[in-house]
């Protein structure tokens, strides 16, 4: 098999003994595709984020960036992995590219490739225009654009997005679901894209991996998905899989519009 941008084994996490988050979950995502993280609430989506980055331990399992182990290796597995976490971490005082330039030089990048790369990022994220304005003045689906813009800096391979339309309304976040895959497809980069709205999937490119209560119960892609639970579309397997009642005849709403 091919070596994928992130490549995760077997991986272990409890916070409290003998109540596991993650319970042995094993991934992949390759570069130039989205693989969805799909799982409700609990599911274990944040936790899993959190040992792919280094900042909890794994009790048991392997987290591998580009073949570089995260134990072993965590300074060559962190410098290729670009990480846009649930909860928004920019400086709302400063700018946009002053938030920008201080993280490019947290990465060591000299001042003039820094701003040459926050240039393009800006405009294919068209939000040049915004680059003098504090964060604070910003929209919630700007400050999340700028998230993004920061997190491809130092060109990462892979690119981690925690439920990256929290709080954001529905042309927003269409516009970034739409950025996002177009990135995949400029760059060649890898994205895990956690959430728990179906909507958020293109099931004619999207890989999806359906985690629930710790454990994956269903990985590939959508057709894959719903041969493997019997489901007509994947919100009936996402229901399968995850045990909810399906309601008959609901109405598609924007929390899970059927794909
Ligand atoms: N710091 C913590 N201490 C103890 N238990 C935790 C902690 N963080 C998460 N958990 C538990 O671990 C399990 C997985 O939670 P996690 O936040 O990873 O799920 P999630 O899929 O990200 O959920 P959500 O969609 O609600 O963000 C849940 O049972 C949660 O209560």
């Amino acid at each position: 098999m091919t070596q994928a941008a992130l490549e995760i084994e077997g991986l272990r996490h409890a916070y409290r003994p003998g109540v596991p988050a993650l319970d042995g979950v094993s991934l992949r995502a390759a570069g130039g595709a989205v693989t969805v993280l799909l799982g409700p609430n609990g599911a274990g989506k944040s936790t899993l984020f959190a040992l792919a980055t280094g900042l909890l331990r794994p009790t048991a399992g392997t987290v591998r960036v580009h073949g570089h182990d995260l134990t072993r290796e965590p300074g060559k597995a962190l410098a290729r992995m670009g990480v846009v976490f649930q909860q928004p971490t920019l400086d709302l005082d400063l700018t946009v590219t002053q938030n920008l330039r201080y993280f490019a030089a947290l990465h060591g990048i000299p001042r003039a490739e820094a701003d040459r790369r926050i240039d393009g990022e800006l405009e294919r994220l068209a939000l040049s225009d915004r680059r003098g304005e504090k964060i604070r003045a910003l929209n919630g689906g700007h400050r999340r654009r700028v998230e993004i813009a920061r997190a491809l800096l130092h060109r990462p391979a892979l690119l981690l997005l925690d439920e990256p339309t929290v709080g954001l309304d529905i042309p927003a976040r269409r516009g970034l679901i739409a950025h996002v895959h177009a990135l995949c497809a400029q760059d060649g980069i890898a994205v895990l894209w956690a959430t728990h709205l179906i909507d958020e999937i293109d099931p004619a490119t999207d890989s999806v991996v359906v985690l629930h209560r710790g454990t994956v119960r269903a990985s590939g892609t959508v057709a894959a998905v719903n041969a493997q639970t019997g489901g007509a579309s994947i919100a009936d397997s996402f229901d399968r899989l995850t045990a909810r009642p399906a309601i008959p005849n609901a109405a598609p709403n924007a929390d899970g519009a059927a794909a």
